[in-house]
């Protein structure tokens, strides 16, 4: 069985102290993970990612453990040992050289690959989520969309027509896809997956609040805004000082 996290987990911000088991890679799935990285230290390469490429588009080189750390609100002696775990790509005085750390990083992200996505479940979040640009530019190809209603079935949402979920398994077929969104109700989500599972995918992104079994080799990573927002509730409530 996969390992099904909640997104809480995941988050890049967690105190560093618990950090030496290794977790879950970018999808969940342990053999993902070359380096043995733990979960939130894998969230905050994103991060790092994410403002090396604003640094990038700036014009800005070079950049040190301090200065990116700011940008992500983590100490410079946390950038420092994400990024040794990533080999030796900065220079003592110097940093780091950002296209290179952007390479390096993307490598490790699988960002530098192309990587076929299909949503399943076009309602109000599949709908949203088909509209969504971010993910081409990390790689994430929408190369299928797929719902069972008649009233979705056959429409286009940014480019993409929405097919009839009934032919998901022969799309796979013909069109293998890595990984798999899941916007369906709960009830559904578990059927899907198998199916996607079989048709060859080995990722799955699940918004359905249920937990869904999945054979080892497959990674799934749970997404509930929910709960992040209980987080949240607990995060100011932790702020405010005591009446
Ligand atoms: N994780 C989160 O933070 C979060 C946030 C919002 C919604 N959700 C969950 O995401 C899912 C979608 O939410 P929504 O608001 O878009 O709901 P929605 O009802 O608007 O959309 C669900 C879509 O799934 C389709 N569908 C139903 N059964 C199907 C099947 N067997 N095959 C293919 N398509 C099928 C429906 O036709 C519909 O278009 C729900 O499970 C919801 O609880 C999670």
């Amino acid at each position: 069985m996969a390992d099904s996290q909640p997104s809480s987990e995941s988050d890049p911000h967690a105190p560093v102290d618990g950090e030496s088991t290794p977790a879950a890679g970018p999808l969940g799935k342990k053999s993902e993970l070359p380096l043995g990285l733990p979960q939130p230290a894998v969230g905050r390469l994103s991060l790092y990612f994410r403002e090396l490429h604003r640094l990038i588009e700036t014009g800005v080189t070079s950049v040190n453990s301090r200065q990116l750390g700011r940008l992500v609100d983590v100490s410079p002696a946390v950038v420092r040992r994400d990024l040794s775990a990533l080999g030796t790509i900065g220079r003592r005085g110097v940093g780091y050289d950002v296209q290179r750390l952007v390479d390096r990083i993307g490598v490790v992200l699988g960002s530098g690959t192309e990587w076929n996505v299909v949503l399943i479940g076009v309602g109000s979040l599949g709908d949203a989520l088909l509209r969504y640009r971010g993910f081409q530019r990390l790689g994430f190809q929408l190369s299928g969309a797929f719902d069972n209603s008649p009233r979705r079935i056959g429409t286009t949402i940014a480019g993409v027509t929405v097919l009839d979920a009934a032919v998901m398994d022969d799309f796979l077929v013909q069109k293998p896809a890595q990984l798999a969104i899941l916007a369906v109700p709960a009830d559904v989500a578990g059927d899907i997956a198998d199916r996607l599972v079989r048709g060859g995918v080995s990722g799955i992104l699940n918004f359905a609040p249920t937990t869904i079994k999945l054979p080892p080799r497959v990674a799934i990573v749970n997404v509930d805004l929910a709960s992040e927002l209980q987080r949240l509730v607990f995060a100011v409530q932790s702020n405010k000082s005591p009446p």
